[in-house]
C-alpha cells in the first residue's frame, strides 16, 4: 500500500471558535490563597502581578475546554487518494488532570480515507491534538478523544493515534524519573488489520 507521509508544517484553517468564558478572577483568588498557603507574601514586588498571570496562562492551557473539533472538519475535501495519510511529530503540551502539571510530547495521526471520501486539511489533524491536549488529561484520555473525534468527524476507514510523551509529575517530582517517556497508542477500524497497522506503526518508529 502506498502511504503519504508529512512532518507537519502546515496551518490550513483558524483555531475553532471559542465557547464559554474561563473566569479570570475566580483563579486569581485561588493563586493567591495558593501563595498564602505556601507561605509566601503575595502582595510583595516579584509577586504582585502573578496571579493575574497564572489566570492568563491557565486560560491558555485549557483553550480546549471551549473549543469544538467539529469545526475543523467543516471544509474537508476530495483529493482522489484512498491510501494512508500520516502526519507525525505534531508536538503537543497537556496538563496531567492528577498535578495539574504539564505532560508534553509528540502526536503521531495516521488514517485510512473512505473509498472516494474526503481528506482534511493536515492542519486540522495538528488543531484536533490541540483541542483536546488543552485541557485536564492524562495521556490515555486524550489519546482515545483524538482517534475517536477523529473517526467521528472525518469518517474514515480507520485511524491511528500515537503518543509519546514525558510527564513532569514523574520528572520533577513524586517518583522522579526525568526522561521516561510514556507511549500511548489506539487504533480504529481497518487499521487495525495487522499489515496496515505495522504499515503505520514503521512510518511512525522511523520518525526521528
Ligand atoms: N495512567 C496515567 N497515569 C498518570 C498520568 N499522569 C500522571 N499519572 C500518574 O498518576 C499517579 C497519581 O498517583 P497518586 O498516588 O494519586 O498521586 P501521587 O501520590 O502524587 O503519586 P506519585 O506521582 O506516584 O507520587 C502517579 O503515579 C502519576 O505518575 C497519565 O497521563 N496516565
Ligand atoms: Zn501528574
Amino acid at each position: 500500500m502506498r502511504s503519504e507521509m508529512t512532518d507537519v508544517r502546515i496551518e490550513d484553517r483558524a483555531a475553532p471558535a471559542l465557547c464559554g468564558e474561563v473566569d479570570l478572577e475566580r483563579i486569581e483568588d485561588a493563586i493567591r490563597e495558593v501563595l498564602l498557603a505556601v507561605g509566601e507574601d503575595p502582595s510583595r514586588e516579584g509577586l504582585r502581578d502573578t496571579p493575574a498571570r497564572v489566570a492568563r496562562a491557565y486560560q491558555e492551557a485549557f483553550v480546549g475546554m471551549r473549543q469544538d473539533p467539529a469545526e475543523l472538519f467543516g471544509s474537508t475535501f476530495e483529493a482522489g487518494h484512498e491510501e494512508m495519510v500520516l502526519v507525525r511529530g505534531i508536538s503537543f503540551y497537556s496538563m496531567c488532570e492528577h498535578h495539574l502539571v504539564p505532560f508534553f510530547g509528540v502526536a503521531h495521526i495516521g488514517y485510512l480515507p473512505a473509498v472516494g471520501g474526503n481528506v482534511a486539511g493536515l492542519g486540522a489533524l495538528a488543531r484536533l491534538v490541540d483541542v483536546f491536549s488543552k485541557r485536564p488529561q492524562v495521556q490515555e484520555q486524550l489519546t482515545t478523544q483524538v482517534v475517536n473525534s477523529l473517526m467521528e468527524h472525518l469518517r474514515p476507514r480507520g485511524a491511528i493515534v500515537v503518543l509519546e510523551a514525558e510527564h513532569l509529575c514523574m520528572s520533577m517530582r513524586g517518583v522522579a524519573k526525568p526522561g521516561a517517556k510514556t507511549i500511548t497508542s489506539a487504533v480504529r477500524g481497518q487499521l487495525r488489520e495487522a499489515a496496515t497497522r505495522a504499515e503505520a506503526m514503521s512510518l511512525i518508529s522511523s520518525w526521528r
